[in-house]
């Protein structure tokens, strides 16, 4: 018998449930340095303190979130160079099983710097294993040929995992056909002869170490959105490389961040987007109502800050509160479309 006090009927104030977010972890066992600007200090190995700390915040919540979102770039493309890659992944992944909630990990540039598209598919970095599938929905079943899935952490919220990488010439077999396909998307766009640099590109999205997704998986996501809307659902969507430029760094964009526009805003149910890759983060909200948050990345974060946070889920909003110097942001649902329970 729950002998726990009635706490009544749910008013909007009453908390449903949280999750973490954290991008852009970049570990290496390497001295600091610096982005290709020179701009910013990366802290290769203090990350993984930084990770510890958010690890440990977790941990300790009265209310633990149901599960953290890992937005990629786990580790940093260095370890490939220092044959280091499977070493530093066990480390951070080991660091992650301290964790007391499933952590669900997103695929960025840097996975591919360091590991092939088979590798990480059976790596512990899928985790589609934490899939929901919706039963007498076939089209709602992603193809295995993108990592992307959905999954429902409570009643009437569905998460969504994008694969940004799914049209990319990074993690491709070079003798593909997709990787012709890619590199000729890209050369098309980018006549730099190092492609990546955005230099005089009218569309600077169109580096490589940034990459798309392909019609089949946007089809995918628009059968799983028109199920949620049927079915009245919140949807939170999560991706390494952001598709709103308001919120981003222009170079930082999905390639055809347009087209992903395109599908969420012909549906009600998406309440937010979640991405990494800007390690200066950012917000915007679109005039569609949905809420795009870049998560300030962890690389780029001095040791005496932090980098991480909790979003708190209410029949109404959801409210991001960040730790060190990712901000607090109020996210309210589309006007009419709060839940009452
Ligand atoms: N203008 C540039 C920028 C980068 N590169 C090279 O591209 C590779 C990836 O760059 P890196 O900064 O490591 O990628 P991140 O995912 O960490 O960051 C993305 C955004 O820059 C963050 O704001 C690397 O080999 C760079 O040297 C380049 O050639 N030209």
């Amino acid at each position: 018998m729950d002998d726990k006090p009635d706490p009544g009927p749910l008013s909007e104030s009453s908390e449903l449930f949280s999750f973490g977010v954290i991008a852009d972890i970049q570990y290496a066992d390497l001295e600091d340095g610096y982005n290709f600007q020179g701009s910013r200090r990366r802290y290769y190995s203090h990350s993984l303190l930084h990770l510890q700390c958010a690890i440990e915040h977790w941990n300790k919540e009265s209310s633990p979130p149901c599960c953290v979102l890992q937005l990629g770039d786990i580790i940093d493309g260095y370890n490939a160079q220092y044959k280091a890659s499977e070493k530093s992944l066990e480390l951070v992944l080991n660091t992650f099983q301290t964790l007391k909630v499933p952590v669900h990990h997103t695929w960025g540039n840097h996975e591919f710097y360091n590991f092939s598209r088979d590798y990480l598919t059976n790596s512990k970095l899928n985790t589609r294993f934490l899939e929901d599938q919706i039963a007498r929905h076939p089209e709602t079943m992603p193809s295995e040929s993108y990592y992307a899935y959905h999954f429902v952490p409570f009643p009437k919220f569905r998460f969504i995992l994008l694969d940004a990488y799914d049209m990319s010439v990074l993690g491709v077999d070079q003798s593909s056909p997709k990787f012709q396909q890619c590199l000729k998307i890209l050369r098309e766009h980018n006549p730099n002869t190092e492609l990546n640099s955005p230099q005089g590109l009218s569309e600077p999205q169109f580096v490589q170490f940034n990459g798309g997704f392909s019609q089949e998986q946007l089809n995918w996501l628009n059968e799983v959105l028109t199920f949620s809307d049927r079915n009245q659902e919140k949807v939170v969507i999560v991706s390494h490389l952001p598709i709103y430029p308001a919120a981003s760094d222009s170079v930082c964009l999905a390639w055809n961040y347009r087209d992903v526009l395109a599908v969420i805003w012909s549906h009600e149910c998406v309440v937010c987007f979640f991405a990494g890759h800007t390690h200066d983060g950012g917000y915007s909200e679109d005039p569609f109502g949905v809420h795009h948050v870049n998560i300030e990345g962890v690389i780029e974060t001095a040791p005496d800050s932090q980098a991480f946070g909790t979003v708190h889920v209410y029949p109404d909003r959801m409210v991001l509160k960040g730790k060190g110097r990712v901000p607090d942001r109020i996210m309210n649902y589309k006007k009419e479309k709060a839940f009452h329970f």
